[in-house]
């Protein structure tokens, strides 16, 4: 038997303060990089908060990991403490829409984010209507709030408008009384707008933000400024600029960034190493790029996964003969579908069927779909094309076989 010293490894030989590389970290204004336009514009679109008037309601634009949830959450963090040195009761709700998608998910976030002990209300987990979430939600604010912004993050996730109408017209329909409520919606659909309801574009699109992506230069300060949760010494020299040049290098993704420092350390941490090495970082951002893939098509069924499969075979035979053209007709995708059921042993769904599952996967944002206008002898088409990396997808796909 093992004396217990030998058993646990009792100092942290790589990390000292892993917490600041979590991707819900909410980092402090020093460790903030390049945000400080965006940072203001928002806090001015929300100050009339400060004085208990209503803010106005912004729409956040930009790819993943360019920081509009983190200037969303600061800046509200911000007010709520400002106001409070003006006398102003405030507070903000935060709600992942890709996890409350639906409209009694969202308002029971949200209620229960805002409720306190204090009030003698509760908001169970579930077991009530909509409308008595709402009605519970209104009291909260009422009793408690002078204002409350309400960040809706990826809100193209939402499965109807419901809920924006709701809070948007919250004032006007005398749902509530004293609360003014303030909505930042973030979404990397830059043409989310265009499927809102009318009426709710007009009053929750009121200021637009676009985040741009990040260069290399920022990539590097952003991971530079939390390299203390490394112990000291320990990350070599050129790993810092290494992960940054490979997260520039697909869109400026300060979430990649941060997830191939942390996962570089974890690699280190799990070799007994006594340092982080450069070489780490290309397995760690294989590492990062595999475990956002699986997470993304988590509990897709068999068919959703051939259909993906045979988009991959194509892009991974194209790029094997070098071939110029990225995208493939439904057609074509869906004559490899086909041979994989058959090796499957499976029956093939429809043509249409597939079709709405390559929607599904544009949905995600694993492949993108170009319309193209085939001419008259023709007619129109639709390409599609793998955005993940083609070896990436397959590996994933072989290692999650139901
Ligand atoms: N300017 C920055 N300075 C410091 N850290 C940053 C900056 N921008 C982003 N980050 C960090 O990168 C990670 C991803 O950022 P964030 O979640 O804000 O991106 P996002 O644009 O909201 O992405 P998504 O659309 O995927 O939600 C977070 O851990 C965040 O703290």
């Amino acid at each position: 038997m093992s004396d217990s010293d030998d058993l646990f490894i009792l100092e942290d030989p790589i990390f000292v303060n892993k917490e600041l590389l979590e991707i819900s970290h909410l980092p402090e204004e020093d460790r903030i990089v390049g945000r400080d336009e965006e940072i203001k514009q928002l806090a001015n679109a929300v100050n009339p908060a400060i004085f208990g008037q209503s803010p106005s309601n912004v729409l956040l634009y930009g790819k993943t990991g360019t920081g509009k949830s983190l200037c969303a959450k600061y800046v509200s963090r911000q007010l709520v403490d400002t106001a409070a040195e003006e006398g102003i009761n405030a507070a903000y709700a935060y709600v992942d829409c890709a996890q409350d998608s639906t409209e009694t998910q969202s308002v029971q976030t949200i209620a229960d984010s805002v409720n306190t002990d204090e009030n003698d209300i509760y908001i169970p987990d579930k077991g009530i209507s909509t409308a008595t979430y709402y009605k519970r939600l209104w009291r909260i604010l009422d009793m408690r709030y002078d204002v409350v912004l309400i960040i809706l993050d990826e809100i193209d996730k939402l499965e109807d408008d419901d809920i924006l109408m709701q809070l948007s017209r919250a004032g006007e329909a005398g749902k509530i009384e004293d609360c003014k409520i303030g909505v930042i919606g973030i979404s990397n659909k830059i043409k989310y707008k265009d499927r809102m309801d009318e009426r709710v574009k007009s009053s929750l699109c009121e200021r637009e933000f676009v985040f741009p992506p990040y260069d290399a230069n920022q990539l590097n300060e952003i991971m530079s400024a939390r390299s203390d949760a490394f112990r000291e010494g320990v990350l070599e020299d050129g790993v810092i600029p290494r992960a940054a040049a490979l997260a520039a290098r697909e869109h400026g993704d300060a979430r990649k960034a941060i997830d191939i420092l942390r996962y570089a350390g974890e690699i280190a941490q799990s070799s007994d190493m006594k340092t982080v090495p450069e070489d780490f970082v290309v397995q760690a951002r294989e590492r990062a790029e595999t475990d956002r893939f699986r997470e993304l098509i988590s509990g897709s069924t068999p068919h959703s996964r051939y259909v993906l499969q045979a988009l991959t075979i194509l892009s991974v035979d194209n790029a094997d003969n070098n071939a110029e053209d990225i995208g493939f007709r439904t057609t074509r995708v869906y004559d490899v579908y086909e041979e994989i059921c058959r090796q499957e042993g499976s029956e093939s769904l429809s043509l249409r069927r597939v079709r709405d599952l390559l929607k599904e996967h544009a949905f995600l944002d694993i492949i993108e779909q170009t319309r193209h206008s085939g001419g008259s002898a023709e007619g129109s088409y639709t390409e599609h094309q793998l955005l993940e990396d083609p070896d990436v997808v397959q590996q994933v796909l072989e290692d999650t076989i139901s």
